[in-house]
């Protein structure tokens, strides 16, 4: 009997996202913090006839488009080892889409990791991260899928230590922003590394660049910040391109109280209550 085969895409967010420089390929050089959540999208996966199907609350968000990371992520793994990977793909779209926590990233690596699995491919095979990166910049870190430093335009990876179960929630305001234009308006002015010492220390005095240009685009992010910013949090920051935001607490009651009061004023935000990976 064929079996079906599940792996999670948790979400990632960026603890901190210093961007140095532009470079002639029309890529940003990157120093950013990345961290990932114990919730995300779900992929399933059984082999044989080709399928593909979207559930969750964020489907309708990718119902029109035809070529999803998952299905490309399959195609690169199966020109880069030889191997069959086709089958029938449930993806569970619990993410908001073009929101800055990874996403389609995340999808198209955990197809990696789950192929990988299927076809008894090394999950640090040189290979696979040869195709993560021909996905898109995020795409290694997601497969990695543990607290890393990230450099070049991300796909340099130096694993950090266990972060802890640290409260998270993540908070999106329903505005969808793409990345590339939000690199677009960065102003090009490099305002350095980010500092040295504990992750946590590190990610405190650190920034995300990508912040002001966002909130040119979309402005509502600034007041995602403010409230996040008034229920005490360790830290409160954009992630990625946004323009979701998150912020880390001391213990769950604090986050779940935070949850409560964001739901409460502006019922119509997506908030997701979690904790780092
Ligand atoms: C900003 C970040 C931070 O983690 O996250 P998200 O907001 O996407 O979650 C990432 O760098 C996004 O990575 P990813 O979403 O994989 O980007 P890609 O598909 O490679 O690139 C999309 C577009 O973003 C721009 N881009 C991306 C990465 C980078 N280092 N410099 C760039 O200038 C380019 O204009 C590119 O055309
Ligand atoms: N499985 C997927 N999940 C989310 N987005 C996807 C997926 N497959 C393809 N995409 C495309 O990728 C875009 C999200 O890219 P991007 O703006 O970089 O988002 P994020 O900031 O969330 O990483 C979507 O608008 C969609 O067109």
């Amino acid at each position: 009997m064929t079996q079906t085969i599940v792996e999670t895409a948790p979400a990632k967010i960026n603890l901190a996202l210093h961007v140095r420089a532009r470079r002639a390929d029309g890529y940003h050089e990157l120093e950013t913090l990345f961290a990932f959540l114990q919730d995300g999208d779900e992929l399933r996966f059984t082999p044989g006839a080709p399928t593909f199907e979207i559930e969750g609350p964020f489907a309708a968000a990718l119902s029109g488009e035809g070529d999803n990371l998952v299905l490309r992520a399959a195609r690169g793994f199966a020109e880069a080892f030889g191997l069959a990977s086709e089958g029938a793909w449930v993806l569970e779209k619990n993410l908001p889409v073009a929101s800055g926590i990874g996403g389609g990233s995340a999808d198209a690596a955990a197809a990696l990791r789950l192929l990988a699995r299927v076809r008894g491919v090394a999950l640090d095979d040189p290979r696979l991260f040869a195709v993560a990166d021909a996905l898109g910049s995020d795409v290694p870190a997601c497969l990695l899928g543990r607290a890393a430093l990230g450099t070049g335009r991300g796909e340099k990876l130096e694993p950090l230590g266990d972060l802890g179960a640290i409260p998270v929630l993540l908070v999106n305001p329903g505005i969808a922003v793409s990345t590339g234009p939000v690199f677009k308006a960065w102003d090009g002015v490099d305002r350095g590394p980010i500092p040295a010492g504990t992750t946590i220390d590190r990610a405190r005095a650190g920034r995300n660049d990508l912040e002001a240009p966002a909130r040119t685009i979309a402005p509502g992010i600034g007041d995602v910040l403010d409230r996040l910013a008034a229920t005490g949090p360790v830290l409160a920051r954009m992630s990625g391109s946004g323009a979701t935001c998150f912020a880390l607490y001391e213990n769950d009651e604090q986050r779940s109280a935070a949850a409560n009061t964001i739901r409460t004023a502006q019922p119509g935000w997506w908030c997701l209550e979690s904790r780092l990976a």
